[in-house]
């Protein structure tokens, strides 16, 4: 029996690590910063669980030098962070906060002295309360105050980052700002939820548009991708999970890649589905150099016409292990994402922007390393299921585990714990948990410590 062929990852391929702004900084207001929207949700009774905000958090707008000092030592070659938009525009458009620039750009500068390539995203679910004042995502206009502050971006910071990315998951912020109402602003209405879906959209194609004037680097958009099997060959549970993926997975693709909104969503929202504008499709259609893929879990869906507005509910898959959000662990749906993007949309180069877990980490016994052995296993088979498929064909860029740190959990504030290195949210202590060790192993063996 002949060993296996070691696993390796092209000699460019990014390894690293993802986080965001609010969840990871702290320090919301300091040094002239407008209040974000998720200040304002974290900050109003009831929306987050234990009262949690992250006003401290990890601390990381003080400490981001020893935490770039710590990524290098587990030798990242990339970093994926988000700029807070209200730490550069307070009011989210006109005047320009000089310290909330410079921290990024210190930021930067440092990453690229320890060899680590920034990924930068422009937005991720913070919008400036400013602009939300204005109508946030349910106003158009918000597609030139998104490009203007891109373009702030760009110009400073375009000779140094090589990798921008204008939205984090916009489903996530349509879904849970606007659908259902669990994260901020925390509106839960059907005819807003399409409309600031397309709106963030707009956003999109507009800050891609102005970097193409400007730009010499790579742009693109991150989405989340949960894969929808059905949970039998019934033409009810067929047609919920063909209604389950447009929603989630096809409805930021496909007016990215092809310009097209997928048939289903007429469906799915009924009356309160707009016809848009030909030019708005051509405005979103912007050529992109990446697509950015967040992955978790799957889901088995049925119909369920109780359930609304997708009459598709999921089923519990209790045969494998879960998450502590309750999502399952999958990794053959990463290999089926993969290839799933490559056949359908033209093997567009993808990086895997997040991928990750969550599960309540064993008592820890006294000692330099936490062990977090559900985490290595799950990294683990997530990494050689992206090795299966750029093996099948699908064009592979790179990886970001989330998360660097424990951090802010959005609604589930502190509760939920990602990180490959833990965060005593008392003493701001870091400690690296087995996991880190681990994938700091696959990293310098480029995936032969698999
Ligand atoms: O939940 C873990 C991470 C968040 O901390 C990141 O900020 C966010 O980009 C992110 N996206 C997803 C998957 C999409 C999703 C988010 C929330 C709820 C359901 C699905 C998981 N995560």
């Amino acid at each position: 029996m002949t060993k296996p062929a070691p696993i390796l990852f092209p000699k460019d391929f990014l390894w690293g690590c993802a986080t965001s702004a609010y969840q990871i900084e702290g320090s919301p207001l300091a040094d002239g910063a407008g209040p974000s929207v998720w200040h304002r949700f974290s900050h109003t009774p009831g929306r987050v669980q234990d009262g949690d905000t992250a006003d401290v958090t990890c601390d990381h707008y003080r400490r981001w030098e020893s935490d770039v000092d710590l990524m290098h030592s587990l030798g990242l070659n990339s970093y994926r962070f988000s700029i807070a938009w209200g730490r550069v525009l307070p009011e989210g458009t006109g005047r320009i906060n000089a310290a909330g620039l410079d921290f990024y750009e210190r930021l930067v500068d440092r990453l690229l002295s320890r060899g680590i390539q920034p990924m930068v995203t422009l937005f991720h679910w913070d919008l400036p309360a400013a602009l939300d004042d204005r109508g946030g995502w349910l106003n158009r206009d918000i597609a030139q105050w998104f490009a203007e502050y891109a373009d702030v971006m760009f110009r400073r910071l375009d000779d140094r980052v090589n990798y921008w990315t204008t939205l984090n998951e916009p489903w996530v912020v349509a879904d849970g700002g606007y659908m259902h109402g669990v994260l901020a602003p925390g509106h839960r209405n059907i005819f807003e939820a399409p409309r600031a879906a397309h709106h963030l959209m707009m956003a999109h194609g507009a800050a891609v548009q102005a970097y193409r004037a400007t730009g010499r680097n790579k742009i693109g958009l991150v989405v989340n991708i949960e894969p929808k099997y059905a949970a039998s060959q019934s033409d009810a549970d067929c047609a919920a999970t063909r209604r389950a993926e447009a929603y989630m997975n096809r409805q930021y693709l496909e007016p990215a890649l092809l310009g097209s909104y997928p048939e289903e969503l007429h469906e799915v929202f009924g009356e309160a589905w707009p016809q848009w504008p030909a030019a708005d499709l051509r405005l979103i259609k912007q050529p992109l150099d990446y697509i950015g893929v967040n992955y978790y879990t799957r889901a088995v869906v049925r119909s369920d016409p109780t359930s609304w507005p997708l009459k598709a509910t999921t089923v519990k898959q209790k045969q494998h292990t879960h998450m502590e959000t309750g999502w399952e662990v999958y990794p053959q749906g990463l290999v089926d994402t993969l290839l799933w993007i490559k056949d359908q949309y033209g093997n567009p180069p993808v990086y895997i922007t997040e991928n990750g877990a969550c599960f309540f980490d064993p008592p820890q016994v006294e000692g330099p390393v936490l062990e977090d052995p559900l985490r290595v296993d799950y990294l683990r088979k997530h990494i050689t299921a992206v090795h299966t498929a750029m093996q099948r064909g699908a064009d592979i860029r790179g990886y970001f585990a989330w998360s660097l740190f424990d951090n802010f959990e959005w609604a589930f504030g502190f509760s939920k714990r990602f990180g490959i290195v833990h965060m005593n949210y008392e003493t701001l202590k870091r400690t690296l948990k087995s996991s880190a060790h681990f994938y700091s192993k696959v990293i310098a063996s480029n995936g032969a410590a698999l």
